[in-house]
């Protein structure tokens, strides 16, 4: 049974499991709220009560698969844990947005605990808005709108902690297999935007480490970084 860290009120639930990785600790970290919620690419993730904010502890060894897989094998378990809880069919939009009929219910942010030089541990961030309508982002969804119901912060994080744990022992291949059924970016045409700039074309596959490879006019090429804006559908 992993352990469970609650908290009323964080900064960044990020920066609590860093410490406790530190210290030797593994689990998941939870918060009611968050005051300095961090997104990715260093967005702010406005973090009010009412939503669920987690990072999952994965130690290096406990993973079947590389790290680099990480990314994607997390959204592969969001959507399997809202699928086993609510029967929800929800989408990937790469690495790792979940959607519900394109619109975004969860944001996830992997992190890296160092020790001399190497990964040694995982710290897999976990946002989804779940009983709080989220007026400031029209591109987002709630798990409440979707159900038509209040959904308890509980039941979703231990439906999401069996799903970290079944995801964790996907041999690399299964990884990339799930992360493909539930793609709703392969086959589109999409924008990547990236500190240098932005690159447009569709995208045709995954990398064995997760990368996006996209045919665009200048050839095919290979992202590993960057927001995804799903254009219109390619052909
Ligand atoms: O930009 C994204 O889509 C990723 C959002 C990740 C937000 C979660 S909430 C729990 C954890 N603590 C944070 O400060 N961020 C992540």
């Amino acid at each position: 049974m992993s352990k469970i860290f609650w908290y009323e009120v964080l900064e960044s639930t990020q920066e609590e499991a860093r410490r406790l990785a530190e210290a030797g600790e593994k689990g998941v970290v939870v918060a009611r709220r968050q005051t300095a919620g961090r997104g990715r690419r260093g967005r702010p993730w406005l973090s009010p009560e009412g939503g669920l904010y987690a990072t999952f502890i994965l130690p290096g060894e406990e993973l079947a698969f590389p790290p680099e897989l990480l990314p994607l094998a997390a959204g592969v378990a969001v959507v399997k844990a809202l699928k086993a809880l609510y029967g929800i069919s929800l989408g990937l939009k790469w690495p790792n947005d979940v959607l519900y009929q394109g619109r975004k219910l969860c944001g996830l942010l992997v992190e890296s605990l160092f020790r001399e030089g190497h990964p040694v541990c995982f710290l897999v961030g976990v946002g989804i808005n779940l009983n709080r309508p989220v007026p400031e982002a029209p591109q987002a969804v709630s798990l409440g709108e979707i159900l038509g119901r209040e959904v308890p912060l509980e039941e979703v994080l231990s439906g999401l902690m069996a799903a970290f744990k079944e995801v964790g022992h996907l041999k690399p291949e299964e990884v990339l297999s799930s992360w493909r059924a539930f793609s709703e970016t392969l086959g589109r045409r999409v924008r990547i935007l990236h500190p240098e700039g932005s690159l447009e074309g569709i995208a045709l596959e995954v990398s064995p480490y997760g990368n996006l490879i996209l045919k665009t006019e200048e050839g095919l090429r290979e992202v590993a970084f960057g927001d995804c804006i799903h254009l219109r559908p390619a052909g």
